[in-house]
């Protein structure tokens, strides 16, 4: 990490699930937890975040607290859920300047309806994030406005590269990211429960059929995590010609799983543009 991206203030606008888990991974992968404040409604997640070394203000306390915390930071991720991420952007406005850059991780809330309640010309980043960020295997997609300059993309991405891969592209392939990657983590977790299902449909034991359901998902994740690796070719190595891997997936293919997992993801992108057309 370069000495501009580990001094560089952070604060986390709305700590819950997404921005803590960006939060942790940034701590997780070296930043100063001094440097990064975080704001949370009510004080019940607040003790949990100050264990982490970090300034929390609570929002119920302090009605400026989002403001302070944006007026003391480089970089503002805003982690509220989409309703409230114009809303934010209007309460923060007095505290910016051309200097900080704005980072919504919101799904579906575009970068023309954040401009419309930020200064002219205020530098701002849609993203999304996925939660592995917290355990360093994430994954973001970011699209920088005009607004924003090279340099200030580049620290972004050095910032969350230590806790995940980023991508830089286009806006209009935000929703479709976030059907995969964003909503994605998710869906690892269903296989995890249906195989565990599963299992105790066949008589074994539950707490048994969940380790084994969830130390194989992990595992197998561990090995897709080679930026070499080919899932299909993963696959194909565990599958044995004419051996019982290969009538489970020749099951799910009658079945139509691949089809059903490409409609899912459609209807979570769909979710998305149909929340940005309710939401600007
Ligand atoms: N959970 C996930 O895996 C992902 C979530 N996102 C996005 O992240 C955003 C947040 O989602 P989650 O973290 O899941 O929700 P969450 O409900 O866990 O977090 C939102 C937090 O904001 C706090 N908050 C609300 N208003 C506030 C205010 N005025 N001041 C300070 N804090 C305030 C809430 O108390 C809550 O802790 C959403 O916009 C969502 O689209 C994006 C990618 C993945
Ligand atoms: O479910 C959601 O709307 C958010 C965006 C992607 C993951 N969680």
């Amino acid at each position: 990490m370069s000495e501009a991206t580990k001094n560089l203030s952070l604060s986390f606008l709305g700590a819950g699930s997404m921005n803590g888990a960006i939060l942790r991974g940034i701590i997780a992968s070296g930043h100063d937890p001094q440097l990064i404040t975080a704001t949370v409604r009510s004080d019940n997640r607040a003790a949990e975040l100050r264990e982490l070394g970090i300034n929390v203000l609570v929002n119920e306390q302090d009605p400026e607290a989002n403001k302070k915390a944006a007026a003391s930071a480089d970089i503002i991720f805003l982690g509220v859920k989409p309703v409230g991420i114009t809303q934010m952007c209007e309460e923060i406005s007095p505290s910016l300047d051309a200097s900080k850059v704005v980072v919504s991780v919101a799904a579906a809330i575009t970068l023309s309806s954040m401009q419309a309640h930020l200064p002219a010309d205020q530098p701002v980043i849609r993203s999304m994030p996925n939660t592995p960020l917290m355990v360093g295997a994430g994954v973001v997609g970011i699209s920088p406005a005009a607004s924003v300059s090279e340099v200030q993309t580049k620290l972004v991405i050095e910032l969350l590269s230590g806790s995940g891969d980023v991508h830089v592209i286009d806006e209009e392939q935000q929703n479709a990211l976030s059907a995969i990657s964003g909503s994605g983590p998710a869906y690892a977790f269903y296989l995890a429960e249906a195989m565990a299902n599963a299992g105790v449909a066949m008589g074994l034991d539950e707490k048994l059929s969940i380790a084994l359901a969830r130390a194989t998902v992990a595992g197998a994740g561990k090995m897709l995590a080679d930026p070499e690796a080919n899932p299909a070719a993963l696959r194909k190595a565990v599958t044995s010609p004419k051996g019982t891997t290969e009538q489970a997936i020749a099951t799910f293919d009658e079945q139509g799983i691949p089809k059903i997992i490409a409609a899912g993801t459609q209807a979570a992108a769909a979710r998305a543009a149909q929340l940005s057309a309710e939401l600007g």
